[in-house]
């Protein structure tokens, strides 16, 4: 997989060279490109926006510099994803979705956001998918925290990234669409608190449960919506009971 990730600001995506997603480019797994967007400028000062149309405060990233930047990067055709608080939520589903994809292309704006023709050009390019996302419901002061947030959501799904793929079926958000149970390790007794006796039992099946039943009182607790989001087939009978 391709990702490329343009901004004003490409050092705060150096975090990106760094744990998983770092090793996952050094194994040749992800092939991840970050652009200074000010590349495109013509001008002398390397002007990336401009007041807006219609007033209001604050500025806004100009369409021509991010056309000529977006032409080069999506010359071969790709996904481009714009980080913004008018998106769609950005979920474990739309990350798995994203793994599967060849070539990922992350807009970064600043200030007031990047003029909305730039994203309603590009739903009309052949080759070019275009979806607005955010990560959630407050006010960041752009979108390259998103972006670090997007490829390490996606890098660690990909095949050969994270050790034990076993892992990533129980996480929260996993296949199961719970919050992930409590986990605990040495030493079995600390501050006064102790290890759930059933996890030291060694009986798989009733720590199976256990740990099911966990992470339903815990999805029922902190994210009922996602209970509620549960087909028919999400809960068995005994789920209903706990
Ligand atoms: N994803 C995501 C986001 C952003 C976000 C993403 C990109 C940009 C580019 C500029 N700003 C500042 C800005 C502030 C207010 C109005 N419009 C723009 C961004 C905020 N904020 N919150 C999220 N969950």
């Amino acid at each position: 997989m391709r990702i490329d990730v343009v901004t004003i600001f490409p050092e705060y995506l150096a975090p990106l060279d760094l744990s998983l997603v770092g090793k996952a480019r050094t194994a040749g797994l992800l092939d991840l490109r970050v652009h200074d967007l000010r590349a495109w400028t013509t001008d002398r000062h390397r002007t990336v926006d401009d007041t807006p149309f219609g007033g209001g405060a604050g500025m806004v990233m100009r369409p021509d510099v991010w056309g000529t930047a977006l032409d080069e990067v999506l010359a071969g055709g790709g996904h481009l994803l714009v980080p913004t608080p008018s998106g769609a939520p950005l979920t474990q589903r739309t990350a798995e979705r994203l793994a599967g994809e060849e070539h990922l292309v992350v807009a970064c704006g600043r200030y007031e956001g990047i003029d909305a023709r730039v994203a309603e050009h590009y739903r009309t390019v052949p080759g070019v998918q275009v979806s607005e996302f955010s990560l959630g419901d407050y006010v960041l002061n752009g979108g390259e925290v998103a972006a670090l947030v997007l490829v390490e959501a996606v890098a660690r799904l990909l095949p050969g990234v994270v050790g034990n793929p076993a892992s990533l079926v129980e996480e929260s958000h996993g296949a199961a669409g719970l919050l992930e149970y409590p986990v605990y390790t040495k030493p079995p007794s600390w501050a006064g608190l102790d290890v759930p006796e059933v996890l030291l039992s060694g009986h798989h099946a009733r720590i199976e449960r256990w740990r099911r039943d966990e992470a339903l009182v815990r999805t029922a607790a902190r994210r009922p919506d996602l209970v509620r989001a549960l087909d028919a087939d999400g809960l068995d009978a005994h789920d209903r009971t706990v």
